[in-house]
């Protein structure tokens, strides 16, 4: 095999993910020689090939075809819409267009940088400062660094059940690239990708099946909203089943059984595709870390509180890290990182400002600490709650299910943790993520002005109507 001769970097850059990619330009952009080396087809990471943007573009079709069935009820038409057909390849291809704008769009951004390289490939490191670069059909590359980024991401979790293996059982990758609407679906997991998945298939016309090990669904978020959410699921048609042990799958490419147990009792449900969707792991595999004094276990690389791993010079960002895993938390780990490299102060995120959407539909939103966490803090906290059923903008969208929760501490009234379960709710989390980053407290959300009529407008009413309650005694 040929070998290139070394190259020289400040910099490398292992991963060009939603981590990654931003670390690289925001190095490169101060002036540092940076390589940015990607393994996959372009920059962009599991995010824009088979995370975020592909589940986000099904759901846009899955909600449209749903919003259609009630044009009449909005004065469109007398009777109940006939939903209409999906053409599944013209999904597909629209999947297509826009991951290869995006990431497109990413590379020309980055080709613009004088000060970085970006090389596709798998790289794999040698030593605490030095690295291969394989691509089949080329020279393998060598690299040596001053300081080093992994950002190489997570990988679903398989399960070790009879069968899970069998070529028809599907990950979540895999699922992205489905060439068919099925007419059955088993999801095992009811995390966010089952739950999204679930709605997006069922709103597409499939009979779907969630089978979720814990006795809840979507165990980190805010219990009462969870809960709504489920009965929701469960009234559109989707089975959900809590509390379950998977035993075994059988089946042929088309019709798949899955076995569980529940209470001590045997169950099965078929369908014709089945997916686990029950995790992902940080992706450590073939990276070469045994050769440094990096250290990692099943919840991903050890790091600092700088993000610094056990080898000095080597940080590692997102995914590999372990949780949470979300694409905005990787890039803000990526500048909070690439302003350490430079020696500028660097504000590391942290869990307790952190925030996420579920894009279930009613969507959910998530900023700071859930009720149950604030309380094992130990402070005294009370909960404000607004039920969108009596919102303007929700009556006339004709989407009341909803519900916003905001967790705020007794003595000083600053807000902890807003949770939000409304259709739109993804939206209003800029907001949310203001207050909380900022120890914003109820009289400063009840003092902002917010439009009318719009889904905002329920943070100010929640935060008056709270200042309004007797002080607890
Ligand atoms: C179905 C699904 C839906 C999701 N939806 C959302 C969402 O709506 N919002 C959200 O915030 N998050 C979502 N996520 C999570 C999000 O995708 C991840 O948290 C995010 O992509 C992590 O970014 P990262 O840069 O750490 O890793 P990744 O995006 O995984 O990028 C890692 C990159 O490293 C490359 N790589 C790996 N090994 C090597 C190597 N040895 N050499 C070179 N390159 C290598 C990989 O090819 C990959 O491109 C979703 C995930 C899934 C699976
Ligand atoms: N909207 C978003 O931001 C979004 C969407 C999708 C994924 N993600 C991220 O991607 C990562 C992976 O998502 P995920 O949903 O796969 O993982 P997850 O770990 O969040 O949820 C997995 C679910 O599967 C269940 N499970 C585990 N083993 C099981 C078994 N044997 N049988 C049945 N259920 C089992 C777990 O109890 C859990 O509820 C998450 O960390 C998440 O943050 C984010």
């Amino acid at each position: 095999m040929n070998t290139q001769a070394d190259t020289f970097v400040e910099t490398l850059v292992i991963g060009g993910g939603p981590g990654g990619t931003p670390a690289a330009m925001a190095l490169a952009q101060s002036g540092r020689g940076v390589m940015l080396v990607e393994a996959g087809q372009g920059l962009g990471g599991t995010c824009l090939f088979s995370g975020c943007i592909p589940s986000k573009i099904f759901r846009e079709t899955a909600f449209r075809r749903h919003e259609a069935a009630r044009a009449s009820e909005f004065g469109l038409g007398n009777t109940p819409s006939v939903l209409p057909e999906v053409n599944w390849s013209t999904v597909q291809s629209r999947r297509h267009r826009i991951l290869a704008q995006r990431s497109g769009g990413a590379l020309a951004k980055a080709s613009g940088l004088k000060r970085l390289e970006v090389v596709f490939g798998r790289a794999r490191l040698t030593g605490p400062r030095s690295a291969v670069i394989e691509r089949a059909g080329e020279p393998i590359r060598t690299v040596q660094f001053e300081t080093a980024i992994l950002s190489t991401g997570s990988v679903p979790s398989p399960l070790p059940v009879p069968g899970a293996d069998l070529p028809g059982v599907l990950d979540s990758d895999k699922l992205i690239s489905i060439g068919f609407v099925p007419e059955s679906l088993v999801l095992v997991g009811g995390g966010p990708i089952g739950i999204e998945m679930a709605q997006i298939f069922a709103q597409l016309g499939t009979k779907v099946t969630v089978l979720e090990a814990a006795p809840r669904i979507l165990g980190p978020v805010d219990a009462t909203l969870a809960d709504l959410l489920a009965h929701h699921l469960t009234d559109f048609g989707i089975a959900l089943e809590t509390g379950v042990k998977l035993t075994k799958i059988d089946g042929v490419e088309d019709a798949h059984q899955v076995h569980y147990t529940r209470d001590g009792k045997d169950h099965s449900v078929n369908a014709q595709v089945v997916a686990i969707v029950a995790g992902r792991h940080p992706n450590v595999a073939g990276l070469g870390l045994e050769t440094t004094a990096v250290k990692h276990g099943p919840h991903g690389i050890n790091v600092s509180e700088t993000l610094e791993t056990d080898e000095p010079g080597l940080f590692a960002i997102g995914d590999v890290v372990g949780n949470p895993m979300f694409a905005h938390w990787a890039t803000a780990q990526a500048h909070a990182v690439a302003r350490h490299i430079l020696g500028q102060p660097a504000a590391f995120p942290r869990p307790e400002h952190n925030s996420a959407v579920i894009f279930s539909s009613p969507e959910i939103g998530m900023v700071g600490l859930t009720e149950e966490a604030a309380r094992a803090s130990g402070d005294k906290i009370s909960v404000a709650e607004y039920d969108y059923r009596i919102d303007a903008r929700a009556q006339i969208t004709g989407e009341t299910l909803g519900r916003l929760r905001i967790v705020y501490r007794d003595d000083d009234h600053r807000v902890l943790g807003i949770h939000v379960l409304a259709e739109g709710a993804a939206d209003l989390m800029g907001e949310a993520a203001l207050a909380v980053r900022n120890g914003l407290t109820l009289e400063q959300i009840a003092a902002s002005i917010h439009p009318h009529p719009t889904l905002t407008e329920a943070f100010g009413i929640t935060a008056l109507s709270a200042l309004a309650q007797p002080p607890r005694g």
